[in-house]
C-alpha cells in the first residue's frame, strides 16, 4: 500500500520484502531522525530492497518529509518493469501538486539561527493555552509548540528527534518544586539550555452566561488549585485535578458543564470560548513558575551576561558532608538559587551496621543544585572539581544564560 505523504507529518517507510518500517525521510534521514523502527515480521535481518511510503503518522505537525530522490534505493530487479510502471503511476496521482511535494531535511529545520525560534518545534506538556505553551512561546516568540500529554512525552520527543526542545516546569514560588520533572531530568540525557520564568496570573473560567456563585467544582492542574487555594475556600467549590490547567477548560467548555469552572489562563478562555469570571485569582500576587528550556545538545557557557549552572549529585555518608559540599560554592562567592532533594531511587535506604547501637538506617538523597555561574567560569570548574571530592555522583544538567521577568 503506498499513501500519500500530506503535509504537516511524517512518512512512514515500507519494506515489501521484509516489512519492516521506517520513519523519516530517507534511510539516512531517518537514522539522522533517530527514530528508525525495525519491525521484521519475518525475521529476515536482509537489507530492505523495495521501500514505499506507507502512510503519514501523527508523530508530528510539521513535514520534515522526503523528496522522490530521498528514497532509499531499489535494486535493479525491482525496479524493473511493471513495478517502474506502477511507481510511476502512483507518483502521477499522488504528486499533481507540487506544493506537496516533501521537502529534503535541512540542518535548519533541526536548529534555528534565529533568535525568535521560527524554525523551532517545542514540545510542552498539556493543551495549547496551557502555561507551559506560553512559556515556549516566551522563550521562542515564533517556534511551533507541540502540545504532549505527559511529561515524560515531551522528554521523549526530544530525544526521537520529533522535535528540537521541550519546555517544562520546575518550580512554582507558591507551590514549589515539580518534582516529576526533577526526577526526568535524571533518567533522561537531556541538556538543561535555558530557562523562562513566567508570571501566572490565573483566572476563573465558566461557561458564557455562568456566574461563580453557581459553581459546585472547579477543574484545573494540581498547582493551579493550590495556587488558588484562598480564592477557592471562599467558593467552598470541590476540586478535582486535571492534566493541566488549559485541559480543565476544554473539559467544561466540550461537555457544557454548567456546574463547573476551570482554572487556567485567559488565553485558555478564548481558545475554548469561555467567560472570564474572575482575574488574578492566585494567593500571591507574584506567581511566578520557573520552567526549563531542554535539547539534545548543551550550549556552550558563555560570559557575556549571568548564567546559571544546574548540577545533580550524591554524597558519602558522613558528618558534615552537605555542608563541606555547599562550602565549595560559599568559598568562591557563588550564590545558589535552588536546592532540592530527591529520594535514590534505587538506594532508598542507607544501613549503617554498629554492633553496639543495632541498625540504623538513613535515606539516601539525590541532590539538585542551581548556581549563579557559567561553567566558562574558573570559579565554577573549581567548584565543582572540589565537589567531586566529597560526591559519589555528579552530573552537570546544564549551563544556561538566566531568565529575568521584566
Ligand atoms: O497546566 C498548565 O497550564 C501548565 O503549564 C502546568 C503548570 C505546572 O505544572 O506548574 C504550569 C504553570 C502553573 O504553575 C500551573 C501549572
Amino acid at each position: 500500500m503506498v499513501s500519500m505523504a500530506s503535509k504537516g507529518a511524517l512518512p512512514i517507510w515500507v519494506c515489501a520484502k521484509t516489512a519492516q518500517l521506517q520513519v523519516g525521510c530517507s534511510d539516512l534521514g531517518a537514522r539522522t531522525c533517530g527514530f528508525a523502527l525495525n519491525l521484521s515480521v519475518n525475521g529476515d535481518s536482509e537489507r530492505p530492497r523495495k521501500w514505499e511510503c506507507l502512510s503519514v503518522g501523527v508523530l508530528a505537525q510539521r513535514a520534515i518529509t522526503p523528496v522522490e530522490d530521498e528514497k532509499p534505493q531499489t535494486s535493479g530487479l525491482e525496479s524493473s518493469g511493471a513495478i517502474e510502471r506502477t511507481q510511476q503511476e502512483e507518483a502521477k496521482v499522488f504528486h499533481k501538486d507540487l506544493n506537496l511535494l516533501p521537502k529534503p531535511l535541512s540542518a535548519l529545520d533541526l536548529y534555528s539561527n534565529s533568535n525568535d525560534g521560527s524554525k523551532v518545534r517545542v514540545a510542552y506538556q498539556g493543551v495549547p493555552g496551557a502555561y507551559s505553551e506560553a512559556a515556549a512561546l516566551k522563550a521562542y516568540p515564533k517556534c511551533e509548540t507541540v502540545p504532549c500529554d505527559e511529561f515524560e512525552a515531551a522528554f521523549k520527543a526530544v530525544e526521537l528527534w520529533l522535535v528540537d526542545k521541550a519546555v517544562l516546569p520546575i518550580e512554582n514560588s507558591v507551590g514549589g518544586s515539580i518534582h516529576r520533572n526533577y526526577d526526568l531530568l535524571l533518567r533522561h540525557r537531556l541538556h538543561i539550555v535555558g530557562e523562562v520564568q513566567l508570571q501566572v496570573n490565573h483566572c476563573l473560567l465558566g461557561l458564557p452566561g455562568t456566574r461563580k456563585e453557581d459553581l459546585k467544582r472547579v477543574l484545573s492542574h494540581p498547582q493551579a488549585l493550590a495556587q488558588c487555594e484562598m480564592t477557592l475556600m471562599e467558593l467552598g467549590v470541590v476540586r478535582v485535578s486535571t492534566e493541566d490547567t488549559a485541559g480543565a477548560a476544554q473539559i467544561v467548555a466540550s461537555n457544557g458543564l454548567r456546574e463547573a469552572g476551570a482554572v487556567a489562563s485567559s488565553r485558555a478562555a478564548e481558545i475554548y470560548g469561555l467567560d472570564i469570571l474572575a482575574e488574578k485569582i492566585q494567593d500571591d500576587d507574584d506567581n511566578i513558575t520557573r520552567f526549563l528550556i531542554l535539547a539534545r545538545e548543551p550550549i556552550i557557557p558563555g560570559n557575556d551576561r549571568p548564567f546559571k549552572t544546574s548540577i545533580v549529585f550524591t554524597l558519602e555518608e558522613g558528618p558534615g558532608v552537605l555542608f563541606k559540599a555547599l562550602a565549595v560554592f560559599a568559598l568562591r562567592d557563588i550564590n545558589l538559587t535552588k536546592i532540592e532533594s530527591r529520594p535514590q531511587r534505587k538506594r532508598p535506604l542507607r544501613v549503617v551496621d554498629d554492633s553496639n547501637k543495632g541498625s540504623a538506617k538513613y535515606f539516601d538523597y539525590l541532590f539538585y543544585i542551581d548556581f549563579e555561574a557559567s561553567m566558562a567560569d574558573p570559579r565554577a570548574q573549581h567548584a565543582l572539581g572540589h565537589l567531586q571530592e566529597f560526591a559519589g555522583f555528579l552530573r552537570v544538567l546544564g549551563c544556561y544564560p538566566s531568565d529575568i521577568i521584566p
